[in-house]
């Protein structure tokens, strides 16, 4: 008790010293912000500078209330740190409270018997609101050390406090329960490909977040400057997210699908498994390459041009070398066709002024527009060079077939015939990869006039930026908080203008400082390459289980999945505990995976177990999916419950349950993923939990795809409940 009430006075004065901070810095907002809107360009953009300062700093703040002391080290010299979610210094610049992704922080997490290093004890502190209610101590001393078993787990009461709770919907942050082999993960160096294979509820989206929110700590001038770019594998998902990292003091991280990657287009459905093979292959980057070579046509003769009723002639060799010359500049297809043009123009109006009988550079500007004007000119020029857009050129390669038969020999009749679409069909999620390639090979598809407007632009951004590290640099701003492009992004002449994420998310060229991909299992080699495209440094975290892949084939390796990324420095490591999946649920989801897919997969350990975790219901589910559903709704008490059904009849069960079962799938305060019942198929719900899962005609999930009924399975936290006509021997025994 004596000790609870100590933790309080320590937790009240760090509380006390964050409020403090933040009025002084409302305060010295409010006070920039009076000052008047004059003076020069210089003044104002100091002002800016200041305002945006103090307000990153303010929100950084105002995120961290909840749980902002969760941990305390003792040490072998006789001195105590607290761990929070921030940094905290008193008056006199001496730490209160160290934040988490601090290096003198880590023990807290690494810190085991066997391993104490410097650490006594470390003690998990948890609170309520402002109110310390719980204390845990590990002691770390040498007589400790003999027991490995004991560091396994660290800080049991507040992990296992954490994984009982009824789910909300939103993914809430680990900092005060990371353990030991996901704070190596999180903390692993940036450079390379990082991939984290880990079973289901181990925590690869949690290690995933923490990860990025490390990364823009520790290496905060280099990820801040380009931003993080996160992967996951729906909108509904990076809903189910978004709380993470706000919550952890980020915000400079653009979250997409790779439905959404691509700036213009914004595709939400998946393929079938057997198109989506095919458009994930490699070969469709040759397939791309041909394509636009394709518009660059060598005509099979001299043309005949008329210009203004004069004749002219476009000569075949002319036009050879002319092509010769604009491909071996290597840039895109659009933006080369001037290269290509250019001297060919030059050409045509020489023969035109000589026709005409007319001095060639005197006359030479209105010579040259009759040309470039004239309609016969036009056709031809683009004939043999034509511009277009990803979307345009896609359309008309895919729908047809002789087309798709020149140029895609690596695929048999039965691939071709699969990519084959009619025009004006939606793009797919599996089209991005191909659109972004094409776009690459293409480059913008842009007038003269918006070019320079482009170019403009661009020149306006740059000079801003550097106004913005001059009124850093003569503020002595910054220290790691707030960069130049950060505060270049705010302000404008125009008034303030787009953050860095909204300018990143709008540049398919952006570069990012490091990409995150969680679900990575789901990517095809020819995502990757569009990925890869994004980080030129090779940063990159990918998380993922290759047990949960949606297509029927699971894959053997990583690397096998990875295609050109595959073959760059990999380093992989893994995740073994399961803080999600009852025991007997994930044992049971284990035994019908291999039933269906047999295989070597790395071993998952529960790290808890339920009661009464697995039922089962025999008969029609269309007779008693309501029944059920009740029943498990009305026992489960606060919590959410998904029932999760095969792909194509999933609208039809919630048809069914809408009637009596509306009031519980509807939240008119946060959409469909915090109403207390869900309705779902397996690639809906992958990287989501629930507390309890009503599972609808398993079997067939299992047949569809081993990877989906495993993915099903396990989502509950507490219970899973299956409605069924028969199942094979041993699935719930
Ligand atoms: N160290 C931890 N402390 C507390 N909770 C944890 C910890 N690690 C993971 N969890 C919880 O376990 C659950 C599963 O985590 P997460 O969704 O990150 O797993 P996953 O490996 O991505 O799962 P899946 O493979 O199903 O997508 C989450 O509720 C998460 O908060």
């Amino acid at each position: 008790m004596r000790e609870i009430e100590h933790e309080q006075r320590v937790v009240s004065r760090i509380y006390a010293r964050l409020d403090a901070l933040r009025s002084h810095y409302r305060h010295q907002l409010a006070k920039v912000r009076r000052q008047e809107r004059t003076g020069s360009a210089q003044a104002l953009s100091e002002r800016d500078a200041f305002a945006t300062h103090y307000e990153d700093t303010l929100a950084r703040l105002d995120a961290v209330e909840n749980r902002l002391v969760f941990g305390r080290l003792d040490l072998t010299d006789d001195t105590t740190r607290y761990v929070g979610r921030v940094g905290i210094s008193d008056e006199d610049r001496k730490p209160l409270l160290i934040d988490w992704r601090a290096p003198n922080a880590r023990p807290f997490y690494q810190a085991t018997a066997a391993h104490p290093g410097d650490v006594v004890r470390r003690r998990h502190i948890t609170t309520r609101e402002r109110t310390v209610v719980d204390l845990e101590d590990d002691l770390l001393n040498v007589e400790a050390a003999g027991s490995e078993m004991a560091a396994t787990l660290t800080g049991e009461g507040a992990l296992f406090a954490s994984m009982s709770q009824a789910r909300d919907g939103r993914m809430t942050d680990i900092v005060a329960t990371i353990q030991a082999e996901q704070d190596a993960i999180i903390r692993d160096s940036p450079d390379g490909i990082l991939v984290v294979q880990g079973g289901p509820g181990t925590g690869k989206t949690a290690v995933a977040l923490h990860r990025a929110a490390y990364l823009l700590y520790a290496h905060r001038e280099r990820m801040e400057r380009a931003g993080v770019l996160l992967i996951g594998p729906s909108s509904l998902f990076l809903d189910y997210i978004d709380q993470v990292l706000p919550s952890l003091g980020e915000t400079n991280v653009v979250a997409a699908t790779m439905g959404s990657l691509l700036p213009g287009v914004r595709a939400t459905e998946h393929d079938e498994a057997d198109v989506a093979d095919v458009k994930g292959n490699l070969f469709m980057s040759r397939l791309a390459k041909r394509a636009v070579r394709g518009l660059q046509r060598l005509p099979e003769e001299d043309q005949r041009l008329s210009v203004e009723g004069v004749e002219i002639t476009l000569r075949r060799d002319q036009v050879a070398a002319a092509m010769e010359r604009a491909r071996r500049a290597g840039t895109p297809h659009n933006e080369a066709r001037v290269a290509f043009v250019l001297p060919l123009l030059r050409e045509l109006t020489s023969q035109y002024a000589k026709a005409r009988g007319m001095d060639e550079k005197e006359n030479y500007a209105f010579l040259y527009e009759d040309v470039r004007q004239a309609r016969d000119v036009r056709v031809a020029l683009n004939l043999a060079w034509m511009p277009t857009t990803p979307t345009g050129l896609l359309e008309r390669l895919y729908a047809n077939r002789e087309v798709l038969a020149e140029y895609a020999d690596e695929f048999d009749s039965r691939e071709r015939e699969l990519l084959y679409r009619s025009p004006g069909m939606p793009w797919t999620i599996e089209d991005v990869p191909m659109l972004d390639e094409l776009a690459e090979l293409l480059g913008e598809h842009e007038g003269a006039e918006v070019r320079r407007e482009r170019l403009a632009r661009a020149r306006a951004a740059q000079q801003e930026i550097e106004f913005a590290s001059d009124a850093i640099a003569s503020q002595n701003l910054g220290a790691g908080m707030v960069s130049a492009e950060t505060l270049a992004s705010r302000f404008t002449e125009r008034g303030p203008s787009r953050t860095l994420a909204e300018r990143a998310r709008a540049d398919r060229t952006w570069a990012y400082g490091h990409i995150v991909v969680d679900e990575a299992q789901e990517l095809s080699p020819m995502a990757w390459r569009s990925l890869l495209r994004r980080c030129p440094s090779r940063s990159i975290t990918a998380v993922g289980d290759l047990a949960q892949r949606s297509t029927a084939a699971p894959a053997a390796s990583w690397r096998a999945t990875m295609g050109k990324a595959g073959r760059e420095h990999v380093r992989q490591a893994s995740l073994t505990v399961s803080y999600r999946t009852p025991k007997t649920i994930l044992d049971a989801a284990m035994r019908v995976l291999l039933a269906y897919a047999p295989g070597d997969y790395i071993p998952v350990t529960a790290a808890r177990e339920t009661d009464n975790a697995l039922e089962e219901t025999y008969g029609p589910w269309r007779e008693i999916l309501i029944d059920v559903v009740t029943t498990e709704l009305r026992a489960m008490g606060p919590g959410r419950l998904a029932v999760i059904t095969p792909h194509d009849v999933r609208d039809e069960a919630y048809e069914l349950l809408a009637p009596q079962l509306g009031a519980s799938m509807t939240n008119p305060h946060g959409g469909r993923l915090r109403s207390p019942l869900v309705v779902m198929d397996p690639t809906e719900i992958k990287g989501l939990e629930f507390d309890v899962v009503v599972l609808v005609d398993p079997r067939r999930i299992a047949e569809e795809a081993a990877g989906d009924i495993y993915v099903a399975m396990t989502r509950p936290t507490r219970r899973l409940h299956a409605v069924h006509q028969g199942l094979p021997a041993g699935w719930f025994d």
